[in-house]
């Protein structure tokens, strides 16, 4: 709901088929979920890459990133985690407008957040990716060493450990990163894309 009854939209003459046609493939979002430590920015990092070398338009969405600038003014409480995803869908859907594939890295813990978003976009342009790896290998990978300052008692509400994360129950796919390797991870999703005619229009 908006705050002010006094709007009203505007519409554009060149719309998103146009601008998929001239970029000549389809956008959508690639909403990857999972622990802190699970390997969301890895894996988006290096399928951006791939997806760059093929000509694909891509923007990446980082946690870590828009918490330094867009939404630098939330914190993790669940209301704040909320607000960070409802925003970043809402991003997500200017991207796809803008003809471009999206690629998010979020904890994104809660399934209502995620579902909003699902329903804020048609359902072929959120594609909603699992990066699952038990808490215990996140802890012991911990990248930045959060994990030891969470067990620590120095952040409070951390993921996995005084947070709830709640796993997808079906989502469009599954990368499990205790199996798959960062190389194997991306043309996973590649692979996805290509099957469901995404880099072509
Ligand atoms: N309390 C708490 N819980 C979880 N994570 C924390 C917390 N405090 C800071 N961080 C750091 O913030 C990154 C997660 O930000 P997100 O915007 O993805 O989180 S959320 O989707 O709103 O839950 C997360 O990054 P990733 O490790 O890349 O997931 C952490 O580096
Ligand atoms: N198969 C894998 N996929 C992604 N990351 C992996 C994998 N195996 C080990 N890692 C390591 O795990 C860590 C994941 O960290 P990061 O990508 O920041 O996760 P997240 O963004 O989910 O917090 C990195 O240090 C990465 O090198």
């Amino acid at each position: 709901m908006s705050k002010s009854k006094h709007i009203s939209w505007h519409g554009s003459l060149v719309t998103k088929e146009m601008r998929q046609k001239r970029n000549k493939h389809k956008s959508a979002v690639l909403w990857f979920t999972g622990l802190s430590g699970s390997g969301k920015s890895t894996i988006t990092v290096e399928l951006e890459r791939k997806l760059y070398q093929l000509g694909i338009h891509t923007y990446r969405l980082d946690g870590d990133n828009i918490r330094h600038g867009l939404n630098k003014n939330l914190g993790f409480t669940a209301e704040g985690r909320s607000e960070n995803i409802r925003r970043i869908g809402e991003v997500s859907k200017l991207f796809i407008d803008a003809g471009v594939l999206a690629l998010t890295a979020f904890i994104s813990p809660y399934r209502d957040d995620r579902n909003l978003v699902r329903a804020l976009l048609p359902s072929n342009e959120f594609i909603e990716i699992y990066v699952k790896c038990r808490l215990e290998v996140c802890e012991e990978r911990d990248p930045k060493g959060l994990y030891k300052k969470a067990r620590a008692g120095e952040i409070a509400g951390f993921t996995g450990i005084d947070a709830p994360y709640e796993a997808p129950i079906s989502p469009e796919l599954t990368i499990d990163t205790e199996k798959l390797s960062v190389e194997e991870a991306a043309q996973r999703v590649i692979h996805y894309l290509l099957e469901k005619e995404y880099l072509t229009v």
